[in-house]
């Protein structure tokens, strides 16, 4: 089964990771977490830089430490990659030495990843015989992710790649990031404080917080729990993957169907290919609920959903309430005046009004 088990116990002075997580063996998992919360020693125990006394690890089916057996797969023999805040190139080698360098190590029958195709997906074939110090912060980036990928890893790991970029630049890299989820087969974790990057690139998220692994899951669901802390951010809401069901030219308005639902929600946005997946954020605070459909209402998506559950908010004015939309989750942050005007209950039918759905792409 395609799978990453990861069970570490690290003890420092001063902190303790305690993890036991099993991860999908594709796509991205995000590690998510509060400064200190420990995603950057997870990383390191996987990468094999710091020690764990117990340890555990398995990459799809191949175990690369495991203390109860004394085996421990020293970090250059790990088939990893590993990308850090800023890359850390060779200055005297041009960009394409420095990937050449990267695909060097790899032996023959072991390559997986070849130059053109790392070169086209990060879009740095204008650059190949530049030098490191005339690159930008967002095309050093690309260089190092690039050269990542040309050792041919079974796993790559990054440590926020972007917190290093201003917000353009972010902007300029990310694409590239999501290019990679969609058409590479390396399970990618992926280090970050932005809960904007989660959302666009995360298909798991694994929530840390002081050494402990809160929690672990699909994304949706996991960004749909009312118990965990993210709930209680000002940011708290879902991410939803649709699907182009169509375009108004008339309104400008882009119609994504719900997964596996017969409801939709339009969204003011220029044409996009139909049947093209695209994830959607939307925001607790931005969805209002009413007992009936409002047909005088300037709101353009009015969902009939179900009330699932409760759940107090930080600010006792407010309540998180789930919802299930035709199967989608959803969240909603209403004050508990509203609540009580409107009688909650779970299993109650009712109307989302979405005010903003943001289109991550
Ligand atoms: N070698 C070490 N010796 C002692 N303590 C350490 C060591 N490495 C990390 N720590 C401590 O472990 C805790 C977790 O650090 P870590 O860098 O893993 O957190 P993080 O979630 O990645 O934080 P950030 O988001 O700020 O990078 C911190 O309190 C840190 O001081």
């Amino acid at each position: 089964m395609q799978q990453i088990r990861a069970r570490f116990n690290l003890r420092h002075p001063d902190f303790v990771l305690e993890a036991d997580l099993a991860l999908p063996g594709r796509g991205v998992s995000a590690l998510f977490g509060h400064s200190g919360s420990g995603k950057t020693s997870l990383l390191r125990c996987i990468a094999g830089l710091e020690r764990a006394a117990e340890g555990f690890l398995e990459v799809n089916g191949e175990v690369w430490q495991d203390s109860a057996r004394g085996h421990f797969l020293p970090t250059h023999k790990r088939p990893l990659g590993y990308v850090f805040q800023e890359a850390s190139l060779f200055e005297h080698l041009s960009v394409r030495r420095n990937l050449e360098f990267g695909q060097r190590r790899v032996p023959a029958q072991d390559l997986r990843v070849e130059l053109d195709h790392a070169v086209e997906l990060l879009g740095i074939g204008h650059l190949l015989e530049r030098m490191p110090g005339y690159l930008s912060g967002g095309e050093r980036q690309r260089v190092g992710i690039a050269r990542a990928l040309l050792t041919s890893p079974r796993l790559l790991l990054m440590d926020e790649p972007l917190a290093a970029l201003d917000l353009k630049r972010k902007g300029e890299i990310l694409p590239y990031l999501e290019r990679l989820h969609d058409e590479l087969d390396v399970p990618l974790l992926y280090v970050s404080h932005s809960p904007d990057e989660v959302a666009r690139l995360a298909d798991h998220l694994v929530l840390l917080d002081n050494g402990r692994v809160l929690a672990s899951g699909p994304l949706d669901q996991t960004l749909s729990r009312l118990d965990l802390p993210i709930a209680q951010e000002d940011e708290a809401g879902v991410v939803i993957e649709g699907c182009v069901q169509g375009f108004d030219p008339r309104y400008q308005l882009l119609t994504l169907a719900l997964p596996g639902s017969s409801l939709s929600v339009r969204v003011a946005h220029s044409p996009v290919a139909e049947g093209r997946a695209l994830r959607f954020r939307v925001l607790a605070r931005d969805v209002s609920l009413s007992l009936e459909k409002q047909r005088d209402s300037s709101i353009l998506n009015l969902l009939p959903a179900r009330v699932v559950e409760e759940f107090p908010a930080a600010n006792p004015a407010h309540v998180l309430v789930r919802l299930d939309v035709d199967g989608a989750p959803m969240l909603a942050r209403i004050t508990r005046f509203s609540r009580d005007q409107l009688g909650l209950y779970p299993g109650q039918s009712i109307w989302a009004q979405i005010k903003s759905v943001a289109l991550l792409a």
